[in-house]
């Protein structure tokens, strides 16, 4: 059936065709051009600067203000001791009381002023002192009376009256300090406010949007459904509620959407405070199990540029409709967060705060990075091989462009002493959750993969990821890796190509070089190519001569 030619989002139409185009522009945009960045970091360092010049200029404007005031104190002290003004005249009473009336109420405006002074000037000291520590920790933001950063966790009590069993959970993390895009997203959602938030792969996104709900709800409440956390994959759905309920530890409901649920869920009489999705799933319950979700406050939109690729956005645009609360809070969180989304959300938030930790759209710095030319697909089975021999530091994720291409790699590995595993799409529930489970626990080693795991899935030390097939986008890349280097370690990332991917290697090489990563002259000379979805057609994986 013919699909309209254009769908609503936020109430708003969009022409299908043009979102895809515009949608994979952005895949074949340049995630970061070096002369892009330069003015990135030239517009950045004149706000910087900006905001210092507003407080110098406004600290001066205060200091005239304390000037004139403190002259006309003295003059009315001079006038005094002269007898001039308060000592009243005999007979001028009526004058006199309205003399003193006067002199009162200006005895009273200068205190007034004079606060108003002391307000003024600390409230620009405050904005200062916020500029210079958001610029220690790579904070950058816009919008308006954006709240201070957290300096440390005790702040959440000092400032915000965190209840003690939720710290109590914080310190059994074992979380010292806060990460940089935890310092901020949670003042601003605590504060009320929407924000779009972009911050490298494993910088503690979840835990920046998953605590301040919590602190908000404050306890549960048999009023429903009060939070929505959508993520794209349920992989990463059933990780979210595994972190989720670590905080919460039995003090909520947090639910996860599974298949049963949503297909014979009773929400009527289903406690659920927290409630974590994909959107197909949140939108089937919705439509056939009558989920309601008018009382929800809080709406998460994790890995928001996947949730707002064509074919999943429908299913996400039918859930924000669905929440009808009027006080609802949106935020949006991911690594890669493209100015189209951006666009396209705005239409629904209000007064949203945005926050980039580092540079918008790039690597973690944590991150290893290396390109290997193999020539052409024997090769790359050939170098893949060798890496193993020559240093295999397990755990090691190794992503291949499709779920046909994941099951030819096994079979050609899964002899091999190096415990291998497989997931992608074809598989079961629970042969998927078994071989996520089986690679956190070590059991297996390598893990062959389709990009159903290249977002998100925090598996704890991996230190190596091989992209084994070239990503089909920039954005691809840096979540593949981002599985590495998390939480602040080190990780190494390896990208296979052949003569097939050559011209989308500039792409690449733009990430890893804004990373701080180091790429062959010859390949920063190539010419940047308009990436649509690259996955050229790639012959069979296997050394099996063809009969
Ligand atoms: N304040 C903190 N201190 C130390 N570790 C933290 C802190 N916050 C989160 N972590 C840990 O960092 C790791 C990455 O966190 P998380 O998965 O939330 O990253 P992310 O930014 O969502 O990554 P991605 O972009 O890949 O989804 C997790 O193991 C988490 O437990």
């Amino acid at each position: 059936m013919e699909k309209d030619a254009s769908f609503l989002f936020g109430g708003i139409s969009f022409n299908r065709k043009k979102f895809a185009r515009d949608f994979d522009r952005f895949k074949g945009k340049n995630i970061v051009d070096s002369a892009e960045k330069l003015q990135l970091i030239e517009k950045e360092d004149k706000t910087f600067d900006d905001s210092l010049e507003k407080v110098e200029f406004v600290e001066n404007e205060i200091s005239e203000m304390e000037d004139e005031t403190s002259t006309s104190v003295s003059k009315k002290r001079k006038r005094k001791e002269k007898g001039t003004v308060s000592d009243s005249v005999e007979g001028f009473s009526v004058f006199k009381s309205s003399k003193l009336k006067k002199e009162a109420a200006s005895e009273e405006t200068d205190q007034s002023v004079n606060e108003l002074i002391q307000g003024k000037k600390e409230y620009y000291q405050q904005l200062e002192r916020d500029a210079i520590f958001r610029k220690m920790h790579n904070i950058h933001v816009s919008g308006s009376n954006i709240p201070s950063p957290l300096h440390n966790f005790a702040e959440l009590r000092s400032r915000y009256k965190c209840r003690s069993y939720l710290l109590r959970n914080l310190a059994k993390l074992g979380f010292k300090e806060p990460t940089p895009i935890q310092r901020q997203t949670i003042p601003v959602l605590l504060s009320g406010r929407e924000c779009f938030a972009c911050a490298p792969t494993g910088s503690g996104k979840t835990f920046a949007f998953v605590f301040p709900i919590l602190m908000k709800l404050k306890h549960t409440s048999k009023d429903g459904v009060r939070a929505v956390i959508l993520s794209p994959t349920r992989e990463l759905a059933a990780q979210t509620t595994r972190e989720c309920k670590k905080l919460a530890r039995k003090k909520f409901y947090i639910r996860l959407m599974t298949k049963q649920l949503a297909k014979s869920g009773d929400f009527s009489k289903l406690r659920c405070d927290v409630l974590i999705s994909t959107p197909l799933r949140l939108k089937f319950a919705i439509q056939k199990r009558k989920l309601d979700l008018s009382r929800v406050e809080f709406l998460v939109l994790d890995e928001s540029d996947k949730l707002f690729e064509p074919g999943m956005l429908e299913q996400v645009d039918f859930v924000v409709k669905a929440c009808t609360n009027p006080s609802i809070l949106r935020s949006l969180f991911s690594a890669t967060l493209p100015d189209i989304v951006e666009d396209r959300a705005r239409t629904i938030m209000h007064d949203a705060v945005r926050i980039i930790i580092g540079r918008k759209n790039s690597a973690s710095e944590t991150i290893e990075q290396k390109l290997v030319y193999v020539g052409s697909e024997e090769g790359k089975l050939l170098a893949l091989r060798q890496s193993f021999a020559e240093s295999l530091n397990p755990p090691v994720l190794v992503f291949v462009q499709n779920k046909e291409r994941a099951k030819e790699l096994y079979d050609e590995l899964k002899l091999e002493d190096i415990r291998p595993d497989v997931i992608h799409s074809d598989l079961s529930q629970i042969q998927r959750e078994n071989a996520i489970d089986n690679f956190r626990a070590g059991k297996t080693w390598v893990l062959i993969a389709t990009d159903v795991v290249a977002r998100g899935m925090d598996f704890k030390g991996v230190n190596c990821v091989i992209n084994y097939d070239f990503p089909d986008a920039a954005a691809a890349y840096i979540h593949r890796i981002g599985r590495s280097g998390r939480a602040g370690r080190s990780g190494q990332a390896i990208t296979f190509y052949t003569e097939a991917d050559i011209p989308f290697l500039r792409n690449i090489a733009n990430v890893i070089t804004s990373s701080g990563g180091e790429v062959p002259e010859w390949i920063m000379s190539l010419t940047k190519k308009k990436w649509r979805k690259h996955r050229p057609k790639r012959e069979t994986i296997s050394t099996q001569p063809d009969i």
